[in-house]
């Protein structure tokens, strides 16, 4: 091993600007913490100033919930008027209340009845978070009459079929299960639907959930209010605003007012919270585990969520991890319904403990109390990070801190995170004690056939994983120290595994200074659309060709253009 405690480099540290912070902080470090808590997310704002019913004001005086946040103040009174809203506000901010409040008013003042079939749908990219949002409206509903339900992939189609057949007035529910009932589910009464949410709907109309989202918008009712809430947002969203709003204004010959654009935290220098604490971690790949390792051994008293690119990782280390008595919940996609409600519910049950996942709970999830968030693997954009290092800090007064583990060939998504309006500061691990612990794990892993076929697995789709990641230039996969991963995965060699990598991009090319200096040329233009066709442009060539610096460019003009874009877009909406 070339060192024996991970830290930061002098270019990182030069880079990012902030002291080095060692895991038992000085004095000094200890009162600047002090006096670094949260600010409270609350306004003065009572509910009871809004002309809220009965019904709704006792549940939310039961829940706990007396002021404001101030998405929550700023977007209730306009969506109880019925207005069209996109509301942006940072991870844990009661985006949730904000949009079921006002949709549970609509329902209770139009006095719905079952019969009158579905009047509000609220989409969500996963099953846990649509379960959590039920969860939610479920104490707001209770003491209405009217009804709610749940349909969400990995449970039986047909009780939820029967459920809509009766008639549920508030659906929540995950798109793909949403699209096979409106496609399948005979007598599914939608037509009199009168709000839509679109809950994380950067992400929901974004690439992966496109398809899917097209469908299920081209059959719903587009005389409609509609809310799209996220603590990050992108230019797909005021597309889609755009675009589903226009059409909505077309069919009503009465002018629409126009649609709100709330983005709380648009001019706050951070896109975090205040109450969280950002470090990063510079590690070799072989020492990468051990660091966690030893990391999760100091922290034992604490609530920890660990995030890991693929599920094959997560299985890997929970097994390992267990293997070595150390006990810890695990969630990732492909595990069953019950077995991932048991692992997420006993770790939000648990005071202290360790969770496993990859990003499936990454988004939304409302767990109390996470004192560490612990980004093992990078994510694959500075969105992801912050909506991982979302799961702390989270609510009334939140605090909690975050961990990045970054390989050295990996710093340069500092400078990314930095121009999303994230910075991190310094952590060491001493893993010196921890050393010896790497012979014994590979003989554990050696000797247990199970365990090393996860391992196996586990290493060849981190391989994989980090060939796929479109940022190549601080995640190349040719830069891989394969020796270094396999030992992160208790291999004393790396295991022979069939993984078919891009070819090797060229480190620098001929041209570089001429395409630099061209894409540099790019910036100037203030005109958007010029820059933009000119990224497009360049973009084809460049990927052609290919070399690290061409990739850094891309990646940087890519970002302004998507900056300039949002901006653009997004001064076409009302701000309030
Ligand atoms: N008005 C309020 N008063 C006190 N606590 C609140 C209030 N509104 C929400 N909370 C609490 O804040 C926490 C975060 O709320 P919520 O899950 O709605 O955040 P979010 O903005 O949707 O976060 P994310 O972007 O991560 O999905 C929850 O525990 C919730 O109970």
């Amino acid at each position: 091993m070339k060192r024996k405690g991970t830290q930061m480099d002098g270019q990182a540290a030069a880079q990012e600007g902030e002291g080095q912070v060692e895991e038992s902080p000085s004095k000094k470090a200890k009162a600047a913490k002090k006096g670094r808590g949260a600010v409270s997310i609350l306004t003065n704002r009572a509910f009871s100033d809004l002309p809220l019913s009965e019904p709704t004001l006792k549940a939310l005086d039961e829940m706990g919930f007396k002021t404001m946040t101030e998405i929550q103040a700023r977007t209730i009174p306009l969506l109880l008027e019925g207005r069209d809203v996109i509301g942006a506000a940072q991870t844990g901010s009661g985006k949730t209340l904000a949009f079921l409040v006002p949709a549970i008013e609509m329902m209770h003042f139009a006095r719905c009845l079952p019969r009158n079939g579905t009047k509000v749908i609220v989409i969500s990219p996963t099953r846990e978070l649509a379960m959590q949002t039920h969860h939610v409206a479920k104490g707001l509903f209770n003491h209405h009459t009217q009804t709610l339900g749940l349909a969400v992939g990995g449970v039986p189609i047909g009780k939820e079929a029967q459920q809509l057949v009766k008639g549920v007035n508030l659906l929540v529910a995950t798109p793909g299960r949403l699209l096979d009932h409106l496609k399948k589910t005979k007598n599914f009464m939608y037509k009199n639907l009168e709000c839509l949410v679109i809950d994380e709907a950067d992400r929901m109309l974004g690439l992966n959930f496109k398809d899917e989202m097209e469908e299920i918008l081209k059959r719903l009712p587009m005389k409609r209010q509609t809310m799209l809430f996220s603590a990050t947002q992108s230019t797909e969203v005021f597309e889609f605003a755009k675009l589903s709003f226009k059409k909505k204004a077309a069919e009503n010959e009465a002018a629409q007012p126009k649609t709100v654009y709330i983005g709380v935290d648009d001019k706050k220098p951070k896109a975090t919270v205040s109450g969280l604490q950002q470090y990063c971690c510079i590690v070799e790949s072989e020492e990468k585990f051990l660091a966690l390792y030893t990391f999760l051994k100091k922290q034992r008293s604490k609530k920890t969520i660990v995030f890991f690119s693929t599920r094959q990782a997560v299985k890997f280390y929970s097994e390992l991890l267990r293997y070595i008595n150390i006990e810890c919940f695990h969630m990732e996609g492909t595990q069953k319904q019950s077995a991932q409600n048991s692992n997420l519910h006993g770790f939000i049950q648990a005071k202290s403990g360790i969770l496993l996942c990859t990003d499936v709970a990454a988004r939304g999830i409302d767990i109390p109390s996470v004192d560490w968030v612990v980004q093992y693997d990078a994510p694959r954009e500075p969105e992801m990070y912050i909506h991982r290092v979302g799961r702390t800090a989270r609510g009334e007064d939140g605090e909690g801190k975050a961990l990045i583990f970054l390989l050295t060939q990996e710093l340069t998504f500092l400078s990314y995170l930095k121009e999303a309006k994230v910075s991190v500061m310094t952590q060491k691990i001493d893993i010196t004690k921890t050393l010896p612990l790497q012979i014994l794990l590979e003989k554990i892993v050696g000797e247990n056939y199970y365990l090393s076929q996860s391992a196996k697995s586990a290493y060849k789709s981190c391989i994989e994983a980090y060939n796929s990641h479109q940022n190549k230039s601080s995640f190349n996969v040719h830069k891989l120290d394969l020796k270094g991963v396999a030992k992160s995965f208790c291999f004393s060699s790396p295991p022979k595994v069939n993984v078919s990598l891009e070819s090797r991009p060229s480190i620098s090319g001929p041209e570089s200074g001429a395409a630099r200096h061209t894409v540099q040329r790019a910036y100037e233009p203030s005109d958007l659309n010029r820059t933009v066709h000119f990224l497009r442009a360049y973009q084809s060539r460049l990927h052609a060709r290919g070399s690290l610096v061409h990739w850094i460019l891309i990646r940087r003009l890519e970002c302004r253009a998507a900056r300039c874009a949002a901006r653009h877009t997004r001064s076409e909406f009302l701000h309030i």
